[in-house]
């Protein structure tokens, strides 16, 4: 049963984190506990025996549940295959970013209908495991035809397109004439699919941008309507960060590389600016992995996603990414979670997702678990699913 329509009461939930802000870690848990869903949405949490009647019922049988997972930045429309390169970087090769010309070509060639299947199935692989809301990126096209075709087809597995026209310069290409093209006609024709702009800010790598080339795009961008976003400090120190707070982001993502001054401006705009930290990534490329939970005690806010991408990261695991905040980056399993979900949301600037929260979207993960604390527990295990009401 997959309709949304009339009313159904979720029973049988042995634990409910809401990540509503309240209680230990801001989880609001809440034991033995129903959801009434209304038309797509939260209409009431609380104890079983006080629910409200329902036109159908769904029980769950004693497992947890815990907000769909907000994945708030991945790059699922490619095609071709880069397993080689990660095999060469387990054996000690660097990533520079030289490998999305790859990707590039293999999707340029690959046909409408192939590229949607390609990312409905991905969509699917992350539903399957309990994520329910994602941002997609286009940036293996890198024309003004091939950038508006990764958008359309991402627009229709989300409402979360990002227009990621500098992801490099493509090979062959003049630097400042590309830029000009990205800011230009490129940003006209992709902003009608796209609600972000994005910029691979690094100046240090011969592909991606410099802070006044990502600046050029970003305000273009920001004129056109869309929202900003930045790949920054992903490959060492840079001004990615400092930058997208400048300009008021709404996410910075990678942040593998920060420096003290980089810390206080994300502190200083977090109200406004999401550090989303990536560690598959670290995973992926050997990289070493940011101080997550110093960034939470400086008063950072964060957020936790996958950057599912064939260079970089190709897996579509939020409970991975979960395993690994804990495991590597010092986050309790609870930071974690509130990263993964509430988190991606203020990343995305949604208050309609990440918490089981009256008038929220009624979007349950269910795991085949006890209590949350297995997302991390259980690294591998698939666990988590999105609940079909
Ligand atoms: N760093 C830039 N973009 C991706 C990697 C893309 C690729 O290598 O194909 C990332 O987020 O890591
Ligand atoms: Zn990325």
């Amino acid at each position: 049963m997959t309709s949304r329509i009339g009313s159904v009461l979720v029973t049988g939930i042995g634990e409910l984190a809401t990540v509503d802000g309240t209680g230990p870690e801001g989880l609001g848990l809440r034991h033995d506990a129903a959801v009434l869903v209304e038309d797509g949405l939260v209409a009431w949490a609380g104890a079983p025996s006080a629910a409200p009647a329902a036109d159908r019922r769904v029980d769950v049988g004693g497992r947890a549940v815990v907000p769909g997972f907000v994945d708030s930045h991945a790059h699922l429309v490619f095609a071709g295959d880069r397993s080689a390169e990660f095999a060469a970087r387990m054996a000690g090769q660097r990533y520079d970013g030289g490998g999305i010309a790859t990707t590039v070509a293999a999707t340029r060639v690959a046909t409408d209908d192939e590229l949607d299947g390609l990312v409905a199935a991905r969509v699917a692989e992350m539903r399957a495991q309990g994520t329910t809301t994602v941002e997609i990126k286009s940036g293996y096209g890198l024309t003004v035809a091939d950038e508006v075709r990764a958008l359309r087809i991402a627009g229709r597995h989300t409402r979360e397109t990002t227009f990621l026209g500098a992801h490099v310069v493509p090979a062959g290409a003049d630097r400042s004439a590309y830029v000009a093209q990205v800011a230009g006609p490129m940003l006209a024709a992709a902003a009608a699919y796209a609600r972000w702009v994005d910029v691979f800010c690094e100046p240090g790598s011969a592909h991606a941008f410099d802070a006044d080339e990502a600046r050029t795009v970003l305000t273009a961008g920001a004129a056109a309507g869309l929202g900003l976003r930045v790949h920054g400090n992903q490959l060492g120190p840079g001004p990615g960060v400092r930058l997208a707070v400048e300009l008021g982001a709404a996410s910075v993502d990678h942040c593998t590389f920060l420096e003290r001054a980089d810390v206080d401006a994300l502190v200083g705009a977090a109200a406004t600016t999401t550090a989303t930290l990536l560690p598959g990534v670290e995973y992926s490329t050997r990289s070493p992995y940011p101080d997550a939970a110093a960034l939470l005690r400086a008063g950072v806010s964060l957020a936790l996603a996958t950057d599912c991408n064939p260079g970089t990261c190709f897996s579509s695991s939020m409970p991975w990414v979960m395993a690994l905040a804990v495991r590597e980056m010092g986050l309790t399993p609870a930071q974690a979670l509130v990263a993964a979900t509430a988190g991606g949301a203020r990343a995305l600037r949604r208050t309609d997702v990440g918490r089981v929260v009256v008038g929220a979207r009624a979007d349950l993960t269910v795991l085949e678990a006890p209590s949350y604390l297995h997302l991390a527990y259980r690294p591998g295990v698939p666990i988590a699913r999105a609940l079909d009401l």
